[in-house]
């Protein structure tokens, strides 16, 4: 079901005491500022942090909790590696697949990305799929055809059903952590675009259904501008979501 959602992935940052100081702000500066609103909040910590992270957050409320990856085994000899069953049973509800930034750095391709998806909706968990272009691929004026790919090769395999759990993200790369955000048209174009590719391998109800967020240099000066967009459902936001005052800003902008 489409919701806007204010996702913030906390990346390889804080340390559990600095974690902890900061949802405690955030939580209740969102409970004392954002009343009316439907909009979701979805945090992302570190593993080592979820639980803890976790036990913080109001239950039953706005507040949900997500993992920044997954491992796409069930069990098994995996040194180093965590299960989205693991994940699941800390009280994860989402997971973030596809960033760019493992993409790059660890090399997850679509084939690994498939197998993730289908570890994570198995599990249970609402994967918020990433998918974003390079500058280099922009200039080329070659967005569009590689978001499409990006999407027919990592997500569009799922069956309906499966597709129904998914958000989908676009960060483009260009505007991440580099304070050089999409315009709010560049930003509405390609979720458009993606909505969509969703129609054409789904149907119309699932493209109309689907949470589409927007990441890349997202911030409190920003985020009403980009929200604003028929297409835009919300923010995957990174270095803003280090900062209590900048998040709910964030999360107040709808
Ligand atoms: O997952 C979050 C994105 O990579 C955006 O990061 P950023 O807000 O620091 O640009």
């Amino acid at each position: 079901m489409r919701k806007n959602i204010v996702a913030g992935n906390w990346k390889m940052n804080t340390t559990l005491q600095d974690g902890q100081a900061l949802i405690s702000e955030i939580v209740n500066m969102v409970q004392d500022e954002v009343t009316g609103s439907a909009v979701e909040v979805v945090v992302c910590p570190p593993f080592p942090f979820l639980s803890a992270i976790g036990r913080q957050l109001p239950a039953g409320g706005r507040f949900h909790l997500g993992a920044q990856n997954c491992h796409q085994k069930e069990t098994g000899a995996f040194t180093g590696e965590v299960s989205a069953k693991m994940l699941q049973s800390v009280g994860a509800e989402y997971v973030i697949l596809g960033h760019s930034e493992r993409r790059q750095y660890f090399g997850e391709d679509d084939e690994l990305l498939s197998q993730k998806l289908k570890a994570a909706l198995a599990a249970g968990l609402k994967p918020i799929f990433c998918v974003g272009e390079s500058l280099e691929t922009r200039e080329a004026d070659e967005t569009f055809n590689f978001i499409e790919k990006q999407l027919k090769d990592g997500l569009f395999h799922l069956s309906n059903e499966e597709f129904d759990q998914v958000v989908i993200a676009y960060e483009p790369i260009w505007a991440i952590g580099t304070g050089k955000t999409a315009t709010s048209q560049q930003a509405q174009e390609v979720h458009a675009f993606i909505r969509e590719q969703i129609a054409r391998a789904y149907d119309a109800e699932a493209a109309l259904n689907t949470s589409i967020l927007y990441g890349g240099s997202a911030n409190a000066q920003n985020a009403r501008e980009l929200f604003s967009q028929p297409d835009v459902d919300g923010g995957l936001i990174g270095g803003a979501s280090l900062k209590s005052r900048d998040f709910t800003e964030i999360i107040k902008s709808f």
